[in-house]
């Protein structure tokens, strides 16, 4: 790629890398991808953000994700067998359509934040890690939304195995293994495999963390464990604080009850929190920061393979690379 204007040469991203996220719906998750977009501009990210958008996304944030350098692509939904399941939360039923991105195979490794992570740090070197390996951060089983579980009950949690040890013994039934959370990944991504996961969901009784727990199990031998600092789970910051150095983390996911910033009300219990006041606040700077608006980068383009359609189900990839208004 030629020096930029410094004489900085840009790193060129390999072209077959980019990140995705996933919007759903006509509420306001499209702030928290605007906010990812800008986020990753400003860590000067050299891959492409691909936001996989469900039907009922509306035209309009459909046109902002785009102004802000996205590519949007449309994906059919993806439902779970009929289920009397209670989700930890309702809404979870519509985070199955998040296994429609092994079928982006105009990338060959991409990576996955959901639209309430912002990253405060440049993780591009994630792209480089070695393949054949499900790379994702160890969730916590500390907060409420996991009383359902045996290992919230007894205390147990994989972020710290031997404050409580899990008791074999008793339960006759070991560990349960090492689980990770969903709201950020690195994948590589395969019709084979986009198959046999849909194939895997037919026949799969849906559970209470939905998508996470039938990724956690689908993946569960070539699961790789990475540090906290690519997907900080807020709820660590109270229940584990000895195993984060907010100085150090590289992305944040803002899903704790009450959390998210666009919605922030500081009401909800830890959300009165100086940590938790002073990321929201970050959050908001970056969202708000107009420097980070997309200009036509050239290097976002440079990393962003010739715009292709594919046609797939009546769903096309759009990619217009048009200077924004602003
Ligand atoms: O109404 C919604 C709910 C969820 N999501 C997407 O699904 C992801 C997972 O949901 P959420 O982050 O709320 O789950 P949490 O991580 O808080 O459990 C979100 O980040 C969004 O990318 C969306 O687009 N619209
Ligand atoms: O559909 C299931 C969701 O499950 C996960 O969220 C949970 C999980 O992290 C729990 O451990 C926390 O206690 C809870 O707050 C949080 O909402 C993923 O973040 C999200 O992307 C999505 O997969
Ligand atoms: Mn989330």
């Amino acid at each position: 790629m030629a020096p930029s204007d410094n004489g900085v040469v840009a790193k060129e991203a390999p072209a077959k890398g980019a990140y995705v996220t996933f919007l759903a719906g006509s509420g306001d998750y499209w702030k928290g991808v605007v906010g990812l977009a800008k986020g990753l501009r400003a860590v000067k990210s050299a891959y492409p953000l691909v936001v996989a958008v469900l039907p009922d996304v509306p035209e309009a944030h459909r046109r902002t994700l785009l102004d802000q350098g996205c590519v949007v692509r449309e994906i059919k939904p993806v439902y779970p067998p009929e289920n009397q399941t209670q989700f930890a939360m309702a809404y979870y039923v519509i985070n199955y359509s998040k296994l429609r991105i092994w079928e982006f195979v105009e990338y060959e490794r991409m990576v996955y934040l959901d639209a309430d992570i912002q990253v405060y740090d440049n993780i591009d070197h994630l792209f480089d890690l070695e393949a054949g390996s499900f790379y994702a951060v160890k969730d916590c089983f500390c907060e409420k939304t996991w009383s359902h579980t045996p290992q919230y009950k007894i205390g147990f949690c994989q972020q710290c195995p031997d404050r409580v040890a899990w008791p074999e013994h008793d339960l006759g039934v070991p560990p349960p293994p090492l689980y990770f959370n969903a709201g950020m990944f690195v994948h590589e991504p395969s019709l084979a495999t986009a198959k046999a996961l849909l194939d895997k969901l037919v026949v799969t009784d849906p559970t209470p963390f939905a998508e996470q727990d039938f990724l956690n199990m689908f993946f569960n031998d070539i699961y790789k464990p990475i540090s906290n600092v690519y997907n900080l789970v807020l709820a660590i910051l109270w229940r584990h604080p000895e195993n984060v150095d907010l100085g150090k983390v590289k992305a944040v996911h803002y899903c704790a009850a009450g959390s998210k910033p666009w919605r922030f009300t500081g009401e909800e219990a830890n959300m009165d929190r100086e940590d938790i006041k002073m990321l929201v606040k970050k959050w908001w700077d970056i969202y708000n920061d107009e420097s980070f608006n997309y200009k036509g980068d050239v290097a976002c383009e440079a990393a962003v393979p010739a715009p292709a359609v594919v046609s797939e189900d009546g769903a096309t990839i759009k990619h217009i690379i048009q200077p924004s208004a602003a």
